[in-house]
Order: C-alpha cells, then structure tokens, then sequence
C-alpha cells in the first residue's frame, strides 16, 4: 500500500489554476521524484499533502486514511515532515539545538516517549553533521544547511519526509553524501519525496517521477520511462540526455 495516495487534487489561485487533478502515489521504502519547470505546482503539491494549502477539490489520503480535511499539526502527528525551499532554520541556534528542538516538540505534544539528546545524537551522526553540532546555524554553509533542516524533520519519526529542493545550494560533494543519506532513509522504510531541479541528482536516485507541467501530472515512471516520454521532453528536459 503506498503512504500517501492524492486522487483528483486541483487548487486554483483566482483564475490560475494551481493543480489540476493530480493523482500520484508515493510508496514507502523508496525516493520518489517530483520534478517540473518552475511554477509547475510542486511545491503547491506539497503544501496540499502537509495541510497548509487546502484543495478546491480531490482527495489526500495518507496510510489508507482520508486526511483532507486535516490541519498541517493533525498531519505532522500522523507521520509527516517537510523542509522548505527557503530554508526554515533557527539562525541564533546551534546545529544541535536546531535539531534538538524539534524532539522537545514532539514530546511536549505527543505521548511519544523520546529521549530528545540520545536521539540528536544519533541523527546528528546520520545526517555527517557530527563536526558541526556546536556551529551556529547561520555561520555554516547554505548545503549543510539544508542538511540541518532534513535532520530536524527525521526527529518526527516520520513515514513520509517530503523536501523541497534539498540538494540546492550543496557542493558536488555534499550533493553526494546527501543523496547517500536519502538512500539510507529509503532503505529503512520511509517515503522519500524530493522537489528537485538537480536532474542527474534525481535521475540517479528516484525509483519513481512524477512530472507536473502547468499544474498537470504530465508523466510518472521510472527515470528511463520518464526520459524518454515526449511530453517531458518538451515541457522541461529538453532534447540533451540527461545523465
Ligand atoms: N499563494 C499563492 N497565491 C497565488 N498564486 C500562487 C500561490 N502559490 C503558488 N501560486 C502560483 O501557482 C503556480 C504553481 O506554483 P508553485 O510554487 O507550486 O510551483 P513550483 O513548481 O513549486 O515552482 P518552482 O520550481 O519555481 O518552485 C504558479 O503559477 C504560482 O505563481
């Protein structure tokens, strides 16, 4: 059963429409990838799956239950987490206490029984970020930033880890130990899904890609299938072979 199922999900702004019946899956145990030219609505997409964008019509259904009608708090306690575009990090704070607090939430509002510092201890050595856990976060580089950010949303336990354009802003180097990282959290169980515009990035790690094109899922396969559709030919690789 995948984790997240959206049936017929269309949002319009005014008269642009945002979405237009988008129906796709994500499944756990792999990344999945969400690619499109810009405004495409992805990260529109996201924001209809995590509950701060309501759809005008159409269905999220996350582990076989309906959360449509569910607030983005509702949905976090049910097993999701997100990063952002732009980045969403405490910028007073220490890489440590950045992911730190996300623990002290989720025990404050959950019954979960956690212990918040073995768990940032661990995370932080999941993540390679171990090196800087004392840095403050506005002192490190954008790339580890955005590192930080998946680090304090894997201190939600979640099933389903959605992120938007993660690997942007990261050095060839780190883009690689990064994408180790999601192969790593794919391997045990979680639903990865990556916005991304790193193509060979997605192409190598994704076992399956949606396609938006102005708010239409214009494909979903693997990276060949994908590659090879005329449709996403023309709306965004273009003819050179990606890699
Ligand atoms: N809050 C909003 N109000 C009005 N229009 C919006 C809003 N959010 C998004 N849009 C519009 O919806 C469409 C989809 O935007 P969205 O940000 O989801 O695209 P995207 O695929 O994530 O783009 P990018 O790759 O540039 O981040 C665009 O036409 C955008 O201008």
């Amino acid at each position: 059963m995948p984790v997240l199922e959206t049936t017929g999900v269309s949002v319009r702004f005014g008269g642009n429409i945002a979405l237009r019946d988008v129906s796709l899956t994500i499944e756990p145990g792999q990344v999945t990838g969400l690619i499109g030219p810009n405004g495409a609505g992805k990260t529109t997409m996201f924001n209809c799956v995590t509950g701060m964008q309501s759809v005008a019509s159409g269905r999220v259904v996350l582990d076989g239950r309906d959360i449509t009608g569910l607030g983005p708090g509702r949905r976090a306690r049910l097993g999701m987490a997100r990063t952002f575009q732009r980045l969403e990090l405490f910028l007073s704070l220490s890489v440590r206490d950045n992911i730190r607090v996300a623990g002290d939430i989720v025990r404050a509002n959950t019954r979960t029984r956690i212990d918040v510092e073995a768990e940032t201890d661990r995370i932080l050595e999941l993540a390679g970020l171990a090196d800087i856990a004392g840095e403050n976060v506005a002192e490190i580089p954008t790339g580890r930033a955005r590192v930080v950010e998946v680090a304090r949303a894997l201190m939600t336990r979640p099933k389903l880890l959605l992120l938007d354009e993660p690997a942007s802003g990261q050095t060839e180097q780190e883009s690689e130990r990064f994408a180790d990282l999601l192969r790593e959290l794919a391997a045990d169980g979680i639903a990865v899904c990556l916005v991304e515009h790193d193509l060979p990035l997605v192409m190598s790690l994704c076992s399956t890609i949606h396609v938006l094109d102005h708010g239409t899922l214009i494909a979903s396969g693997t990276a060949a299938e994908v590659q090879r559709s005329p449709e996403v030919i023309a709306a965004y690789i273009g003819t050179e072979a990606v890699a």
